[in-house]
């Protein structure tokens, strides 16, 4: 394969890629520099772990190297997390550049965040929600001369899941000129491919790694069928296995909701495991101090919901576990990613109940390939099967008089806040809407009650009537 100084990278890009280990491009790497140095936009789908992000930050900071000026890219991309990763690359790969990049996300100081805007930097990376929010409301900073839009983690962007960026997206696109390049990169980049070639209409050149298999040869990819009700203790013999045998090793474990995540952080702390959470439930400071401890092998497990299933670039993680079966095959693709990078080793070992074995032959239909049983010597998870039940009990019994319900009901509010909407004038019309409904509803009972009242009345009429002509035809006959 050819060198990054064949690819049309100057010698100190190529120097400064050296000095972070990245010696040789790897194909997503080779086959889409070219073409963006060259103008055209790019949609580029290879599989995790394989180096979509040097792939387009090497190339737009070689042209950001001739023409430097501000706000020269844009990178849009799903989580706060991922912002500040991709951040990262762009400020140690374009350092001799001076590079100045500004992270825009929610959950943090807006003020701070319009200021440095406002400072024109060469790069900004974005979570759509909160761009669109300085769009709407400040005019201190423009989009227009901007050079390259780039979408990482695109197909998710675009998707109209759980968080819908749609809105958002049309405030961003509106913003940016028609004349730019624009990149978009995904692991799973084909449900939605459509809709992506729409936003990179020049010339766009289209590249996807020629494999059959969809999830990268290093990973071991399990599966272990457990009944529902016993999961949790199958989760604490599994990672005590690991840990036991594999000291270094780091394990994400994945669920599916915010409530699950914390449950199980607060239980495996219980069993004194060295485990930290992260979902949206938590503030901002929060997910990231859980997410530097991981990264930095202080607490080697993780567990988290999809917040962190897609991006995240840790090298130590050598496990996966999904607490739940994911139910969509590109969740899963994205959430086993998370290990197995770069050319490392790794597995992936999901739980199966009886219910979710529909969901197992969906995800190997998508990744074209079978999933293989991880066994398990169920004496060791009987002996911790009543510990681990009392043990969860007592963490949801403590979780509930910590209002984790309350606090969804507060960030609720802060959403609406970050959307521009008083949260308190919302709650008086959601209030008024209510009594409305409310009213008429009492309105239409009344009505029919009238008129079952009047029906009532006309029947007992007709009735007396009838039984006044039979006692006067009676009275006749007696005459
Ligand atoms: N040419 C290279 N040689 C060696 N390592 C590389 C090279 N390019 C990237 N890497 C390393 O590979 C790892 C994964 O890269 P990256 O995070 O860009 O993957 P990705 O394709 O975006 O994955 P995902 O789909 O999960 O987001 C990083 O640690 C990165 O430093």
């Amino acid at each position: 394969m050819a060198a990054f100084r064949e690819l049309g990278l100057a010698p100190w890009l190529v120097e400064q890629a050296r000095q972070l280990g990245l010696s040789r491009p790897t194909p997503v790497q080779a086959a889409c520099i070219p073409p963006v140095l060259q103008g055209r936009d790019c949609l580029g789908c290879a599989k995790t772990g394989s180096g979509k992000t040097a792939a387009f930050v090497l190339p737009v900071l070689q042209a950001l190297s001739e023409d430097p000026y501000g706000i020269f890219c844009l990178v849009l991309t799903p989580t706060r997390e991922l912002a500040y990763q991709i951040a990262e690359q762009f400020r140690v790969l374009g350092k001799p550049l001076g590079l100045k990049d500004c992270v825009v996300v929610g959950g943090l100081d807006m003020v701070a965040q319009a200021l440095e805007l406002a400072r024109k930097p060469h790069v900004v990376i974005a979570t759509p929600g909160r761009l669109a929010d300085h769009l709407r409301s400040s005019n201190t900073f423009s989009l227009k001369k901007l050079k390259f839009l780039v979408l990482d983690e695109a197909d998710r962007l675009l998707e109209q899941e759980c968080t819908d960026f749609t809105e958002d997206l049309e405030v961003i696109l509106g913003a940016v000129p028609a004349r730019r390049q624009t990149l978009l990169f995904s692991a799973t980049l084909t449900d939605t491919l459509n809709e992506l070639k729409s936003l990179a209409m020049n010339k766009p050149f289209f590249w996807e790694a020629l494999s059959e298999v969809r999830t990268v040869d290093e990973l071991d990819q399990r599966y272990l069928l457990v009944p529902e009700t016993v999961k949790d203790a199958y989760l604490v013999h599994l990672i005590q296995t690991f840990q036991d045998e594999h000291e270094d090793w780091s394990i994400i474990v994945f669920t599916k909701t915010c409530k699950d995540c914390q449950v199980l952080n607060m239980m495996l702390r219980k069993f004194n495991f060295p485990s930290v959470a992260l979902h949206s439930m938590m503030k901002q400071r929060q997910r990231f101090a859980a997410l530097a401890k991981f990264k930095s092998s202080i607490f080697r497990i993780l567990i988290a919901t999809d917040v962190a299933a897609r991006g995240l670039d840790i090298p130590a993680v050598q496990v996966v576990i999904n607490h739940n079966t994911p139910g969509l095959p590109k969740i899963y693709i994205h959430r086993v990613g998370r290990t197995a990078r770069a050319g490392r080793h790794g597995i992936a070992i999901t739980m199966v109940t009886q219910y979710d074995i529909h969901l197992v032959h969906a995800i190997e239909d998508e990744i074209k390939l079978k999933l293989q049983e991880f066994s398990v010597e169920e004496r060791f998870v009987l002996d911790i099967l009543t510990q681990v039940y009392i043990t969860r009990r007592d963490c949801e019994i403590k979780l509930e008089g910590m209002d984790f319900d309350e606090k969804k009901e507060i960030n609720k509010r802060k959403q609406m806040i970050l959307e521009g909407k008083d949260p308190d004038l919302e709650a008086k019309r959601k209030a008024e809407l209510a009594k409305i409904k409310k009213k008429n509803k009492q309105f239409r009972e009344k009505i029919q009650q009238t008129l079952e009242e009047k029906k009532q009345l006309q029947l007992k009429k007709k009735l007396q009537k009838r039984t006044e002509r039979q006692n006067r035809l009676c009275a006749k006959e007696e005459k």
